[in-house]
C-alpha cells in the first residue's frame, strides 16, 4: 500500500531562540532510519521556522501550526497560506484540537482552511479527535467521522493530506490511547474514507496517532496497522523524539 510512516512533532506555543537552536542540534544529530522508511516533519512557532527550516537536516521538513483561511490582505495577526509557500514551508497543521476548542474553530471554518491551503500547494496535517466527554458519551467515531467529513465535502484530492487522530483526552495529559483504543479509531477513519471518499484513498491516506506519545510507548502503538506515524506534542521537543522517528522501524519489519 505503500504508506510512508510520518512523524510530525508539534512544537506549539513553545521555546526561545536558543531553545530552537539546541532542539534543532539535537534533531540534526539524531540517527534515524533513512528519508524511504520515515518522513518527518517538525512544526516550530511561525518566528522560528525560517531559521529552522535553513538549518534542519535537508530530509527533514517543517510544518506551520496553522493558516489563514482564504487570500492574505486585512486580517491582522494572520499568516497566509502564500506566505508559507513563498517562504517554502511546504506543510501546514490544520484544525489542532487546541484550535478547534480554545479557539472556536469549526469544522467547516477548519474544512476551508484546509481547502485552501490545498489550493495553494501546501500538504497538511488536519487533526480530529473527541473530547473525553464525547468518547464517554459513546460518540467517538461520530465526532471523528463529523470532522473528516467536512473537509471531505471541500477537497476532491487527498494526495497531500495526512489524517491525525488525536483524541483531546489524551493531549498533554499523560494519558496516552491504549494501541487497541487508537487502533479502532484509526480502523474506524479509514472505513469511513473507504465508504464515502474512495478505496484508494482510504488505502493510500496516512492515519497518524498523536496524544501522549513518547519514547516508551511509541513502538507498540507504531505497531497497529493502520497507524500509520505520530503528531507528536511534548516529547518533540525533548531527545526522545528520536526514538519515537525510529518506532518507524517496526513498520518496515512487520
Ligand atoms: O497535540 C499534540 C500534537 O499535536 C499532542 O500533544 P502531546 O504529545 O503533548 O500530548
Amino acid at each position: 500500500m505503500g504508506r510512508k510512516f510520518f512523524v510530525g512533532g508539534n512544537w506549539k506555543c513553545n521555546g526561545t531562540f536558543d531553545e530552537v537552536k539546541k532542539i534543532v542540534s539535537i534533531l540534526n544529530e539524531g540517527q534515524v532510519p533513512s528519508q524511504d522508511v520515515v518522513e518527518v516533519v517538525v512544526s516550530p512557532p511561525y518566528v522560528f521556522l525560517p531559521v529552522v527550516k535553513s538549518s534542519l537536516r535537508p530530509e527533514f521538513h517543517v510544518a506551520a501550526q496553522n493558516c489563514w483561511v482564504k487570500k492574505g490582505g486585512a486580517f491582522t495577526g494572520e499568516v497566509s497560506a502564500e506566505m508559507l509557500v513563498n517562504l517554502e514551508v511546504p506543510w501546514v497543521i490544520l484544525g489542532h484540537s487546541e484550535r478547534r476548542l480554545i479557539l472556536g474553530e469549526s469544522n467547516e471554518f477548519v474544512a476551508d482552511k484546509v481547502a485552501y491551503a490545498l489550493s495553494q500547494g501546501l500538504k497538511v496535517i488536519a487533526c480530529v479527535g473527541e473530547t473525553l466527554e464525547q468518547r464517554e458519551a459513546g460518540t467517538t467515531v461520530e465526532v471523528v467521522a463529523a470532522q473528516t467529513k467536512a473537509i471531505a465535502e471541500k477537497v476532491k484530492d487527498w494526495t497531500n493530506i495526512v489524517l491525525a487522530y488525536e483524541p483531546v483526552w489524551a493531549i498533554g495529559t499523560g494519558k496516552v490511547a491504549s494501541p487497541a483504543q487508537a487502533q479502532e479509531v484509526h480502523s474506524e477513519l479509514r472505513k469511513w474514507l473507504q465508504a464515502n471518499v474512495s478505496s484508494e484513498v482510504a488505502a493510500s491516506t496516512r492515519i497518524i496517532y498523536g496524544g501522549s506519545v513518547n519514547g516508551a510507548n511509541s513502538k507498540e502503538l507504531a505497531g497497529q496497522p493502520d497507524i500509520d506515524g505520530f503528531l507528536v506534542g511534548g516529547a518533540s521537543l525533548k531527545p526522545e523524539f528520536i526514538d519515537i522517528i525510529k518506532s518507524a522501524e517496526v513498520k518496515k519489519s512487520a
